[in-house]
């Protein structure tokens, strides 16, 4: 029997795509999964491709069934299930093996495994794989960290099933060193997640702001779709927006219940940008307001208890799409500048020298947010080097001319109740990060009072102290007393 170039673990919605994805550009591959049933199921559906795939029963027979020095894919839940596999893995590969762990992996996770392996003969490469099953079968967007020399023994078939620009450029690259894939990834479905939130308060707009029916909306998003805002997540929403319930014949989205589901990502995100000193407010926001949509009771009692806001009746209208359509664009310039500072902090941290213009590349096809955005990102770092995408010409330029519009939707929502958590905080950054002198000077003041905590002066260098001691206050007055 010809053997595998390669092997992967887990044929569930991601491997099994990858896997046809590998055996479609002619790369034998050896599969195996835990539960044996899938198996014969997913070699029937492979077709013809089955040809150039090696079905296994047993993780010794995927190994067996493996060209050496072997190379497996972990294509399983983040956390446990892939210590457990790394484990099992370790010594049936032996010396020159490789494990790519490909799912969606806490970078920390990732550093301390290569760690771990270090030494056994066997190294770790960690790749966040975007593009969600169609992405895995077609082409997806892959961030790679490890050893350059590990990912080297695998990039010719990374390459060749990678999503593709229009211009033919492959959307796959090695990032750095040990976590710095999964770290890329992890931001990348943060940005995901404000892309999607901010996207959800316009249809909201639309929806309670202006009493347009889905389809009325499906075609605003299709409209924006041919401008600045084109992408694969305005592109899904407008098909979302278009789609009807067959049992009910309502559109599916009046029919879904609002209770979003998350996985971690956009959590560690934020989590991880607040420990790196670069806030991601937006994504912040957009992780709280799912977990606030799963609140699902507690809002019902609420409106009961407050009543709704009052969206009357022209707190938007059709008319103000070009007006939501900027604002859109200002937020989405916000949520993916902060993003982006996230990782250049990172990659000074963790030394990893991570090439922002690259990760902006390969994020232009395949993955979940990719947009032709990202070209004029990548474009604004290949330019002199700056702390924040928003400090770029190309980027001044959009938000000088879209920021009024964000602030103005921003104020009509608040006015009439209606909640845009993203939106508010991309403005609420925007203005903060724009403000040469902000009011954290009274910050530093309460600090030092109640802490001794110490305070910069803007003329003097070096530490002080206020005397704020209680004898030098002047006393406060009684109520009906004169001070
Ligand atoms: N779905 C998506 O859009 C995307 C998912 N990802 C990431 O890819 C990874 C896989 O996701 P997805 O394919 O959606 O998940 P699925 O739930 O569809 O499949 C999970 C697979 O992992 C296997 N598995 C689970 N636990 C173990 C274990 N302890 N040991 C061995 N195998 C195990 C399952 O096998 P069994 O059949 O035996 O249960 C199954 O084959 C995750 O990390 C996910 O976050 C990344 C990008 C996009
Ligand atoms: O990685 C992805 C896309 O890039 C996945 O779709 C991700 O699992 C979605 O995350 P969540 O379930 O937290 O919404």
């Amino acid at each position: 029997m010809e053997l595998a170039e390669i092997g992967l673990v887990g044929l569930g919605v991601m491997g099994s795509n990858l896997a046809l994805n590998i055996a479609e550009h002619g790369h034998r591959i050896a599969v195996w999964n835990r539960e044996l049933p899938r198996l014969p199921e997913f070699i029937r559906d492979a077709g013809d491709l089955a040809q150039h795939i090696i079905p296994t029963e047993t993780i010794e027979q995927l190994i067996a069934a493996i060209k050496p020095p072997r190379a497996v894919i972990l294509m399983i839940p983040a956390g446990a299930a892939v210590d457990e596999q790394i484990g099992i893995l370790k010594p049936l590969l032996g010396e020159g093996g490789l494990i790519i762990d490909a799912g969606n992996s806490d970078f920390r996770d990732t550093v301390r495994r290569v760690k771990e392996l270090e030494g056994s003969g066997v190294t770790l490469v960690g790749m966040g794989v975007s593009g969600g099953e169609e992405g895995a079968r077609h082409g997806p967007s892959m961030m790679a960290g490890g050893e350059r020399s590990a990912f080297a023994r695998i990039e010719r078939i990374i390459m060749d099933i990678a999503a593709r620009t229009k211009d033919g450029e492959p959307c796959a690259a090695w990032l750095g060193p040990d976590g710095a894939g999964h770290f890329v990834k992890t931001i990348h479905n943060g940005i995901e997640y404000a892309d999607m939130q901010m996207i959800a308060e316009i249809y909201g707009a639309f929806r309670d702001g202006a009493g347009l029916k889905p389809a009325e909306t499906a075609e605003i998003f299709k409209d924006w779709n041919t401008r600045e805002l084109d992408s694969y997540l305005i592109e899904i929403t407008a098909r979302v927006l278009s789609a009807v319930d067959k049992e009910t014949e309502k559109p599916i989205v009046d029919i879904i219940l609002d209770r979003a589901g998350q996985k971690g990502t956009g959590l560690w995100s934020a989590v991880e940008a607040e420990r790196l000193g670069r806030p991601a407010s937006v994504i912040e926001a957009a992780v709280g307001a799912r977990v606030l949509s799963s609140l699902k009771d507690e809002r019902e009692a609420a409106e009961k208890a407050y009543g709704l806001g009052k969206p009357e009746a022209g707190a938007f209208t059709k008319n103000d799409a070009q007006l939501l359509e900027h604002a859109l664009l200002a937020g989405k310039v916000v949520a993916y500048a902060q993003g982006f500072a996230v990782l250049a902090m990172a990659s000074r941290m963790f030394d990893w020298n991570l090439p922002l213009p690259t990760v902006a590349r390969i994020w232009r096809a395949g993955c979940i947010i990719r947009s032709q955005f990202l070209g004029t990102i990548a474009a604004a770092f290949e330019g002199p080097k700056v702390d924040n995408l928003l400090m770029t010409p190309a980027f001044i330029d959009i938000m000088k001319r879209s920021h009024g519009a964000l602030r103005e939707v921003v104020a009509r929502a608040a006015q009439a109740g209606l909640p845009m958590p993203a939106l508010s905080s991309a403005l609420a950054y925007f203005d903060s990060y724009r403000q040469g002198r902000g009011t954290t000077d009274l910050i530093q003041a309460q600090r030092d009072f109640f802490g001794a905590h110490g305070f910069e002066r803007i003329d003097q260098p070096g530490a002080h102290h206020g005397i704020w001691g209680i004898s030098e206050m002047p006393a406060t007055p009684t109520p009906g007393e004169k001070a």
